[in-house]
């Protein structure tokens, strides 16, 4: 990425908020080897949708394998990336996210996860690059693993019989789930812009089930609490980061709850992160689980598949309330 003149980085949120090296200390921590884990997922889910995992049995290898790759990639000269582009919508996307306007400070690659379609995309993609292909694929299913125990950990908690009714949405074949490789490059222009943060990748939730995220060492990502405070995440490139997505939000009724989040640039380090999306199959309904509506309680939200929804959430830009348009109380009022 080129070095910016002040007047080109206006074109980037330059936002005033709080530094991202003030930590907070209390997200929440899930140790997946400890029985009580199912107990504080609820918990976490409900209160942050948002917690870090330990002890999540993914191998270290495949980890720093694919974030190798990943940084020999994103070191290319960018003609030789955008090869890979535009993602449309797999493939290298740089600043620009999404296709309705949102720019942020990031360059970044987007796969699907199915290994027959990743393989003809990877190849034409990365060509001769081998390494790359099966690093993706190997750290991809390890990670989808994890997130299915995650999801079923999450089932016990709530108590609901049925322990795969979230994770067999990633399981199935035909599961929509998406994986993202983002590199967020220093801005040493921001050293000069004092109190000031530049916007790495715009606040949004995910629109599907679950994220699982990693990063390397450097901070920026920050989540907004129930109060809508920022907070920043302490990275921790030895454990996983995982978001409720705003399915699982309606699958639970609102009891779960997605969360917002940003990144934001950094003005010295480099910071790659790696993301897996899991998400339904697109013919599936997504609705409350009738075991979470006890008694009276009644859905909180219309009626969609998460085609329907995907197709909605793509319209929107990323600081777009999109699960709002399927809220039944929100569509009484308009
Ligand atoms: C602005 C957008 C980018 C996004 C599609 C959207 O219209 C709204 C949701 C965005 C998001 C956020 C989570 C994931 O990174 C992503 C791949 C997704 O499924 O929804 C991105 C979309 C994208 O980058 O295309
Ligand atoms: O790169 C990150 O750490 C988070 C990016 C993100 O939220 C996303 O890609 O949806
Ligand atoms: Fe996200």
């Amino acid at each position: 990425m080129v070095v910016l003149s002040k007047p080109a980085i206006e074109q980037f949120s330059v936002i005033k908020t709080c530094k991202p090296a003030t930590f907070f200390g209390g997200i929440p921590l899930i140790d997946l080897s400890k029985p009580d884990s199912r107990n504080l997922l609820v918990k976490a889910c409900e209160e942050f949708g948002f917690f870090k995992v330990i002890n999540h049995g993914v191998p270290t290898e495949f980890i720093s394998r694919l974030e190798s790759e990943a940084v020999k990639f994103f070191s290319m000269p960018l003609p030789e990336k955008e090869k890979a582009g535009p993602p449309d919508p797999f493939g290298y996307g740089n600043k620009s996210i999404g296709t309705n306007g949102d720019v942020g400070w990031v360059e970044y690659l987007l796969l699907t996860t199915d290994p027959e379609f990743n393989f003809q995309r990877l190849s034409s993609i990365f060509g001769q690059n081998r390494e790359m292909i099966r690093c993706a694929l190997d750290y991809v299913s390890a990670v989808k693993k994890m997130a299915c125990e995650v999801l079923e950990l999450m089932a016990e908690g709530l108590k609901i019989q049925q322990r795969n009714v979230f994770s067999k949405l990633l399981m199935d074949e035909q599961s929509d789930s998406v994986f993202r490789l983002n590199h967020y490059p220093p801005c040493p222009e921001l050293q000069e812009m004092n109190d000031r943060n530049l916007i790495g990748f715009g606040e949004h939730t995910d629109p599907q089930i679950i994220s699982v995220l990693r990063s390397n060492n450097t901070a920026g990502l920050q989540i907004s609490l129930r109060d809508g405070n920022w907070i920043s995440v302490p990275p921790d490139q030895n454990s996983f980061f995982i978001n409720v997505g705003d399915s699982l939000q309606v699958m639970t009724n609102g009891r779960f709850k997605s969360v917002r989040h940003r990144v934001l640039a950094n003005s010295t380090k480099s910071r790659v992160s790696m993301i897996y999306f899991g998400g339904p199959p697109l013919s599936e309904k997504i609705a409350p689980l009738p075991s979470l509506m006890g008694g009276k309680e009644d859905s909180l939200y219309k009626e969609f598949t998460w085609f329907e929804y995907k197709k909605s959430a793509y319209k929107t830009r990323l600081a777009d309330n999109r699960l709002g348009l399927f809220e039944k109380i929100a569509a009484s009022l308009t």
